[in-house]
């Protein structure tokens, strides 16, 4: 008989703070994506208490009158997490833990905690391992000793389980290990990319959820794991693709997230390269998502980072099927018109204003305006493969019936 398996979320409640620099409703925004990715850590929030504060405290991050309300709810709640929406100095993540006396995590260790269960290959788990040992680094300091009977679960996947008390040395020695074995598959993997040969490279890059590889499903035609949770992809798929009669690769890799890790940006910087070697990236947003202009620019800042801000780049906005502006009633005359408002009409208009033709507008699930992007990726990467080869630009006519 097949053993019925159920889930069993862990308890968690999440904390933020409002500052100067970000207000009530920028905070209610990233719990929200903060709650998402719990969710996806096999999480169930419970509670989310937020905190009006100029300057974190030090020690504690946030005040002690606001903790001790956290810590009578989870007291009396069996919560298991406390996740805190930003990075806590190990210091914070100390004291904290000593007085709510259950596992803390920041964002960043929430994140690395997801991508360590999701990483399926010994690269993507070779890749996160170290970045959990960059992160565990300096935190190091007999932390979560105390919470040996409670292993297991949201934060405690990877070394966190079993290296804890081991010293700093260990830990250096391992980093260092899994930087050559790294080094080594990079060097496989530039060979791979070589053995290519000559065909022009498309990489899909964005946000994580927008719809990168249900693009790619529909465009190739192959079965890339798509679903509704942050990162479903870690490994880069590549795929040859054919629009009318000129082949090209095109790529899938991981999604972007606001304030991603530095340590994972640096340790998947291999998988990165698919990027940083395209000739074309299409950059896919999910234009029904309320912070989708926040989501283009942490793109744009991760893409610079990892020295792509100057190629070229198709804006494909993405589940216009679900895709519905705010409304304002007729006999409101307080609310403000704002971008929120705009029909999809009015944004292809911005989009256009400020990138011409660059911008796609389609649904990747409905199939809708397939034909227009296909028709700009080829045009494109035309463009790109007889600047490349002018010798064999009559292999590609300009106009083409079907594509
Ligand atoms: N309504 C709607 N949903 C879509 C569309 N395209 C993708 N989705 C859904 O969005 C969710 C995420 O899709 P994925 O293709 O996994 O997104 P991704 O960008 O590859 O995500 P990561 O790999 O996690 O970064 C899935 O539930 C898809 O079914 C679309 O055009 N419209
Ligand atoms: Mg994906």
């Amino acid at each position: 008989m097949l053993e019925k398996k159920s889930i069993d979320y862990e308890k968690a409640i999440l904390v933020g703070v409002i500052t100067q620099t970000q207000d009530e409703t920028k905070v209610n925004e990233y719990l929200d994506e903060l709650e998402f990715l719990t969710y996806t850590a096999g999480g169930e929030v419970k509670k989310r208490f937020v905190q009006r504060i100029d300057v974190p405290n030090p020690k504690t991050y946030i005040g002690s009158g606001k903790m001790e309300e956290v810590e009578h709810f989870v007291n009396e709640n069996e919560i298991g997490s406390v996740i805190f929406d930003d990075e806590l100095t190990p210091a914070q993540q100390k004291n904290i833990e000593k007085i709510l006396r259950c596992k803390i995590l920041d964002r960043t260790g929430l994140i690395l905690d997801i991508f360590a269960q999701r990483a399926e290959t010994s690269y993507a788990r070779t890749q996160v391992e170290l970045a959990q040992y960059e992160y565990l680094l300096p935190r190091l300091t007999g932390l979560w000793t105390h919470l040996e009977r409670q292993r297991g679960g949201i934060g405690m996947r990877g070394p966190g389980e079993t290296e804890i008390e081991t010293d700093r040395r260990i830990v250096r020695d391992r980093i260092a290990l899994l930087k050559k074995k790294l080094m080594k598959i990079d060097r496989q993997m530039e060979t791979q990319r070589g053995n290519r040969g000559a065909l022009v490279r498309v990489a899909l890059v964005g946000y994580t959820n927008v719809g990168k590889s249900t693009l790619m499903n529909v465009i190739s035609k192959s079965e890339v794991f798509a679903e509704n949770k942050l990162f479903a992809t870690l490994d880069t798929t590549v795929r040859k693709v054919v629009i009318g009669n000129l082949p090209f690769l095109l790529s899938d890799t991981v999604g972007f997230i606001r304030k991603l890790p530095t340590q994972l940006v640096e340790s998947f910087k291999s998988t990165l390269d698919e990027v940083r070697e395209a000739d074309l990236l299409l950059h896919v947003v999910d234009i029904s998502h309320p912070n989708f202009e926040e989501h283009i620019a942490s793109v744009n800042q991760i893409l610079g980072e990892i020295g792509c801000a100057e190629k070229k780049t198709i804006m494909v906005f993405n589940k216009i099927d679900q895709y519905h502006p705010e409304t304002i009633e007729e006999d409101d005359l307080v609310t403000e018109r704002t971008s929120a408002h705009f029909t999809l009409e009015e944004w292809k208009n911005t989009w256009f204003n400020k990138i011409g033709d660059r911008a796609l507008f389609i649904s990747a699930l409905n199939k809708e305006n397939l034909e227009e992007f296909r028709k700009r990726v080829y045009d494109e990467v035309r463009d790109i493969h007889v600047t490349r080869f002018p010798y064999n630009n009559f292999l590609y006519p300009e106009h083409l019936d079907e594509l």
